[in-house]
């Protein structure tokens, strides 16, 4: 059968099983009826694509009152080398914005809103799949005070592609989190690793909002969501609109202690991470390259990755090929 990204209605009543199957077979699924503000979305849009237009020197003032790793980044990922054609604004909660322009602060602050309550919503389902009493486990570990939620809004302009059409324009990958929002406009290039380590595109939709499971939540589950690789590849197409993207990235509080959760172990279960503080997983993957298996390190060395095959994925899928 050919490779299809998961779809799922958030209003429908099985949306929840449905949830906990994509999330243990591709760790990415689609989700329509998620019931975002249209007007919000497209203020973002439109309020972005106007920073993204300004002069470098501008941007790189505008947001020079947030620290790094926040603020406004072209080219380099991160602080070790990696670099794609983006250009992004990475924005926390706790950030106040102000030499931003004040559109744009007003723009965000409203999409982080409405995407912080689907994101909750969609945690709870998440949850809800795995059968979990407390089906609040993970949104409340995403919005207490102290959560490490991010926003980033990714510009994938022509202008700054590296090479040629087909070029890196956000290197593979794993997010860090518990799990990841996207919604980005009708330009391709996004595209997941499937357990074969083939790279499936995701066609874009910008009606429908996509779903990444993290490496936090494959460790809180203990591998039974998988924590899926994706990328961007340029795509080609001067004087064509370019690729935005807008990603939600719920992590926990630094001192939340991330180990496999017990209420979800049977006694001959085989525990496949030891425990972490997100503090300091968070320091140490801003140390790591992009590409980096992030949660190596925890897996339990006694395991052989032939053993667990869903949550030794990320481990396996160093070379990767892309479908014809
Ligand atoms: C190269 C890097 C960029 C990143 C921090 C890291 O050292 C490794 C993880 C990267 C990532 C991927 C998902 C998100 O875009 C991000 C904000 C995150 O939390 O982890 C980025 C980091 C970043 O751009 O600083
Ligand atoms: O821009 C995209 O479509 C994906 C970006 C991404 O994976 C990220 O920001 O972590
Ligand atoms: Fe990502």
């Amino acid at each position: 059968m050919e490779a299809s990204i998961p779809v799922i209605d958030l209003l429908s009543p099985g949306s929840a099983g449905a949830i906990a199957d994509a999330c243990g077979s591709h760790g990415f699924f689609k989700a329509v009826n998620h019931g975002m503000d249209v007007g919000i979305v497209e203020t973002l849009e439109a309020e972005a694509r106007s920073f993204f237009a300004l002069p470098e020197g501008d941007k790189l003032s505008s947001s020079a009152d947030l620290s790094k790793p926040l603020g406004y980044g072209c080219r380099s990922i991160g602080t070790n080398g990696d670099v794609g054609s983006v250009e992004y604004l990475l924005v926390s909660t706790v950030n106040s914005n102000s030499t931003m322009p004040i559109a744009l602060c007003n723009a965000l602050d409203e999409y982080m809103r409405i995407v912080q309550e689907v994101a909750g919503r969609v945690l709870v389902l998440m949850a809800e799949g795995l059968g979990m009493k407390d089906t609040d486990v993970f949104r409340g570990m995403v919005q207490r005070n102290d959560s490490d939620e991010l926003l980033r809004v990714n510009h994938y302009p022509h202008s700054l592609r590296l090479e040629a059409p087909g070029s890196t324009g956000f290197g593979e990958h794993t997010d860090p989190q518990l799990m990841s929002l996207l919604r980005s406009n009708s330009v391709s290039g996004l595209q997941i690793a499937l357990l074969d380590g083939t790279w499936l595109p995701v066609a874009p939709d910008a009606e429908s909002i996509f779903i990444n499971v993290g490496d936090v939540m494959q460790v809180l589950t203990n591998g039974r969501y998988r924590s899926v690789r994706h990328r961007v590849v340029a795509q080609a197409g001067e004087g064509v609109l370019s690729r935005l993207s807008m990603v939600y990235f719920g992590g926990p509080a630094p001192t939340e202690w991330i180990v496999p959760m017990p209420n979800l172990l049977q006694p001959q279960d085989t525990i496949f991470y030891k425990g972490f503080w997100w503090g300091d997983y968070k320091t140490a993957a801003g140390r790591t390259k992009l590409a980096a298996c992030r949660l190596e390190p925890f897996l339990l060395h006694q395991l052989a990755a032939r053993e667990t095959p869903q949550s030794a994925t990320v481990l396996l899928l160093n070379t990767t090929t892309t479908p014809e």
